[in-house]
């Protein structure tokens, strides 16, 4: 399994309780902090022979490497999450990988977060939810970037027949939901929820999907049942515990 961004906070949370699982090849433009306990590349995204020989063999690729903050500018978002995205997915498609899994998130969509639903929309009691059928509407340029990779997604599904499956991740913590922020506490994706999460994206079977990759919050306004029917994901975590 190639796991792309294998050094950040995501990739953290996977092999901390995957890393035993799976024979990980592991690529980041950082370099290993200490010895890594895997075959790790570094190289950049962008870089298209250094990936192609990085996906050569794999059955599967989870892709996370990009520029994952909101407030990210456009030059950032181009490069690494869009151009990087393309060249990861079309060296896989290409390679004949089994199954892409791509590292989208909640901003792909945060624009359905108006005036008028919050903050209420953020609270037990209201029953908005978003399933993953609804159109695109980012917040930001990183949500356009998110939008962008979820498409290339598509294309090469449907060019090649390969098995993708774009994860809107919500807000991954460590330890316990972010405090004072409901926003972040209806989004919360726990560290097991998320190594779980992906796990499940590797096992299971699918053609293209795109799911809610967030904790059993009971203050969600997305939809997770996408999640549990087609990957058979089985959330443990619930940030009204904390
Ligand atoms: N942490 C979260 O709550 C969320 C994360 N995501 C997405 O999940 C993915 C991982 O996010 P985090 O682990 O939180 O971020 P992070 O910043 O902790 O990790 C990203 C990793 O990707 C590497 N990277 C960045 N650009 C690269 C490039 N051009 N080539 C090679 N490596 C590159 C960085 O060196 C870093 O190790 C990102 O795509 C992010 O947008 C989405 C929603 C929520
Ligand atoms: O996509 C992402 O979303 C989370 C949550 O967004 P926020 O605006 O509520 O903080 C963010 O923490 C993460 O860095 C980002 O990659």
């Amino acid at each position: 399994m190639l796991l792309t961004g294998a050094s950040g906070r995501v990739g953290e949370a996977i092999l901390r309780r995957l890393g035993e699982e799976y024979d990980w090849r592991l690529l980041d433009r950082e370099p290993p902090t200490g010895e890594p306990d895997h075959e790790y590349v570094v190289a950049d995204v962008t870089d298209e022979e250094a990936v192609r020989e990085a996906v050569d063999g794999m059955d599967a690729v989870i892709h996370l490497a990009g520029d994952p903050r909101p407030e990210a500018p456009w030059d950032s978002v181009l490069a690494n999450n869009i151009d990087g995205t393309q060249t990861v997915v079309a060296a896989a498609a290409d390679a004949g990988v089994g199954k892409f899994v791509f590292a989208s998130s909640n901003h792909a969509v945060g624009a359905y977060e108006t005036d008028e639903r919050t903050p209420e929309l953020y609270r037990t009691s209201d029953e908005f939810r978003l399933d993953g059928t609804e159109l695109p509407r980012p917040s930001n340029l990183y949500g356009v970037g998110k939008v962008a990779g979820e498409t290339l997604c598509r294309y090469y599904h449907d060019e090649t027949g390969m098995n993708t499956v774009c994860v809107r991740v919500g807000n991954l913590t460590e330890d316990h939901p972010p405090i004072d922020y409901e926003r972040g506490q209806a989004m919360w994706l726990s560290y097991r929820d998320c190594a779980h999460l992906f796990e499940r994206c590797l096992e299971a079977d699918y053609d293209y999907e795109i799911v809610y990759g967030i904790s059993d919050n009971d203050r969600k306004y997305y939809s997770i049942e996408r999640a549990r029917e087609v990957l058979g994901y089985d959330p443990q975590d619930n940030s009204a515990r904390y």
